[in-house]
């Protein structure tokens, strides 16, 4: 991924560097032409005698701070670029993901490690071997070069203070090691706990666990304070042992240099451009090693990266047959799927032809979200044959079959944009069109009367919606895609049973030459199916119209008989309660309008 990053950026890199090298060039010889100064004052009085010298002079600083600005704009577009391309990396990784993977690495937790990741990755180019690149090795090259023209012995010195430094920070760098990496746990922890508390206000706020929850968080960000406060009080202590290191050696370059001058062996200008190269040559062995320090400890954050984008890929998203038009049937043989070490689906078969309608019924946790995640390919079987056409899913690419699939998930089937968005994606149509559609799964007076209309923003998940709306705007989708396989799950589970009902309606109507296949929990919404197919505890225990399974399957009986009693008791108690009864009424008017 970095090396990615490198190859696109190439040449604001190799700018940025012939710039650094520039630059340290002109300030090594402008300390040249300073020590020149000193000496030639010395021994002149006239100023026109040096004044082409000085003049050289202000023209070396003015092209070092013209230099310096201009290397803001390389600057400022690689940091932010690297930055924000290792981002957009991470979200292309998780286009291509593996759904098993995804889910387990959970939202918040993803969100830290890519924004730490790609802090890292940045840090690692930017500020490390760009650092390196285009301002350390030239400062350090062009300052040890003038030294070696003026003294060699001091350059050896240098090179040995060098040695000392390093072995020191070494020594550093291991205590930060290990507090970095569990920093970056205690980050990602904070990330996961409080994500999860921003999103689940109601849940939170109604089971009372924001008190437990930010308890939990504090203890955690203390924890990341403490951890923070050690880091930087080790990182100083470094630059605290390099200050005093470097005093000495001036302290030592003067009185060595005072004693040459007494004894007539080198000038006054000599020996101020020799302290104003030691600065120069140990500035960059300073910044060498805490960048080498903050270049490990990237390492780590990067690494979670890495592992991130290393995670498994769906290996059948872009490669396999191209899936046309499906227009033969859809068949599950002997599939068998567990999570895990939990086996769920166990040699499960059945088949929908085209054109069709396929109920998957069953209590909670039976398998039938399981069974449309197979067959969508996110999740990848055990054993078995899941057919489309004849030919295995594991054969085709997902990609391609996409084309020809509409899916509503159980929830959250909206996403943060507009109302036209929610419907249209990338699809032409017209305000009327849309409107048309919204008429049909009933939105229309809705929409119509938001000030933004079509183009008011849902929020996160559709969150300025309600349950039932945001089902209602999923299916004006779906009905725009017009697709040949229509996967519904749970459809109706937030809508009231006149809206329920006249949406079915419209929702069968339209899709009658379709393959549909809905997972519901009420039997009497799919009553009119084509085949209903009856799962117990992943298991296929029944499969046949309303009517057959009401003959000859008692589990389907004893489902039906449940349903039926429940909803008398909901009759019964509507009947009993005024109060239940006005609000149903407006409800179902307000629908009606
Ligand atoms: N990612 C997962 N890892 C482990 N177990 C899982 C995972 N997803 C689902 N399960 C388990 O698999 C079982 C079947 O889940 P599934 O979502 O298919 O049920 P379902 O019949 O659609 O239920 P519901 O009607 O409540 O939506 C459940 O017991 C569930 O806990």
């Amino acid at each position: 991924m970095l090396k990615k990053c490198i190859v696109l950026f190439k040449w604001m890199i190799l700018l940025y560097i012939i710039m650094g090298f520039m630059i340290q060039f002109l300030n090594a010889y402008g300390i040249r032409i300073f020590q020149e100064l000193i000496d030639q004052v010395a021994g002149i009085r006239q100023l026109n005698d040096i004044l082409g010298l000085i003049i050289l002079y202000g023209c070396i600083l003015l092209a070092v701070s013209l230099l310096n600005y201009l290397t803001e704009y390389p600057q400022a577009y690689l940091s932010h670029g690297i930055f924000e391309k290792l981002k957009i990396m991470a979200l292309e990784k998780v286009s291509r993901m593996d759904y098993g993977a995804y889910q387990n690495i959970g939202t918040g937790r993803m969100i830290k490690v890519i924004e730490n990741g790609a802090s890292a990755g940045k840090s690692i180019i930017y500020s490390f071997y760009l650092e390196i690149f285009s301002n350390l090795l030239p400062t350090m090259l062009f300052s040890l070069l003038f030294i070696g023209m003026y003294n060699i012995q001091i350059m050896l010195v240098i090179a040995v203070g060098y040695i000392v430094i390093f072995l020191l920070t070494n020594l550093l760098l291991r205590m930060l090691y290990r507090i970095k990496s569990s920093l970056l746990d205690s980050q990602e922890k904070l990330a996961k706990y409080s994500v999860r508390g921003f999103m689940e206000l109601v849940v939170f706020r109604l089971n009372k666990r924001y008190d437990k929850e930010i308890r939990r968080l504090t203890a955690t960000a203390d924890d990341i304070v403490a951890k923070n406060c050690r880091i930087r009080m080790i990182h100083e202590a470094f630059f605290t042992i390099f200050a005093v290191i470097v005093s000495l050696l001036k302290i030592a370059v003067l009185v060595y240099g005072v004693k040459q001058i007494l004894d007539g062996g080198t000038s006054i200008g000599i020996v101020v451009a020799l302290i104003m190269f030691i600065d120069q040559v140990y500035t960059p062995v300073a910044i060498f090693n805490v960048i080498y320090v903050d270049y490990k400890l990237n390492r780590v954050g990067y690494g979670r990266l890495e592992q991130f984008i290393n995670a498994p890929e769906d290996a059948n998203l872009l490669k396999g047959m191209e899936a046309g038009p499906l227009s033969r049937q859809i068949e599950f043989r002997d599939v068998s799927f567990s999570y895990g070490d939990a086996r769920l689906l166990d040699q499960v078969s059945f088949a929908i032809p085209q054109g069709t309608s396929l109920a998957i019924v069953g209590l909670s946790g039976s398998g039938k979200s399981t069974i449309v995640k197979l067959l969508l390919g996110l999740l990848k079987k055990e054993s078995g044959s899941i057919l489309i056409d004849g030919v295995d899913i594991d054969q085709i690419k997902l990609n391609s079959l996409y084309d020809h699939v509409s899916y509503i998930p159980q929830d959250a089937p909206i996403f943060d944009a507009t109302i036209r968005s929610n419907i249209v994606f990338d699809q032409e149509m017209s305000d009327e069109q849309i409107l048309e559609l919204l008429d049909t799964v009933l939105l229309k007076v809705k929409v119509m009367s938001l000030p933004e209309g079509l183009d008011t923003m849902v929020g996160e998940r559709g969150i300025k919606l309600s349950g039932g709306e945001r089902q209602r705007l999923a299916f004006a989708r779906i009905m725009a895609q017009q697709r040949e396989l229509v996967i519904l799950d749970e459809p109706v589970s937030a809508l009231d049973n006149i809206t329920e009902q006249r949406v079915m309606e419209s929702l069968l109507n339209r899709f009658s030459k379709n393959t549909l296949l809905v997972i519901a929990h009420r039997l009497d919404f799919v009553k009119h199916m084509d085949q209903i197919l009856l799962v117990r505890d992943g298991a296929i225990v029944g499969l046949g119209t309303f009517k057959e399974l009401l003959h000859n399957s008692p589990y389907f009986q004893e489902l039906w008989d449940r349903e039926k009693r429940a909803e008398k008791e909901r009759l019964r108690e509507e009947a009993a309660s005024p109060a239940s009864m006005t609000n149903a009424s407006v409800t179902g008017s307000e629908m009606l309008d």
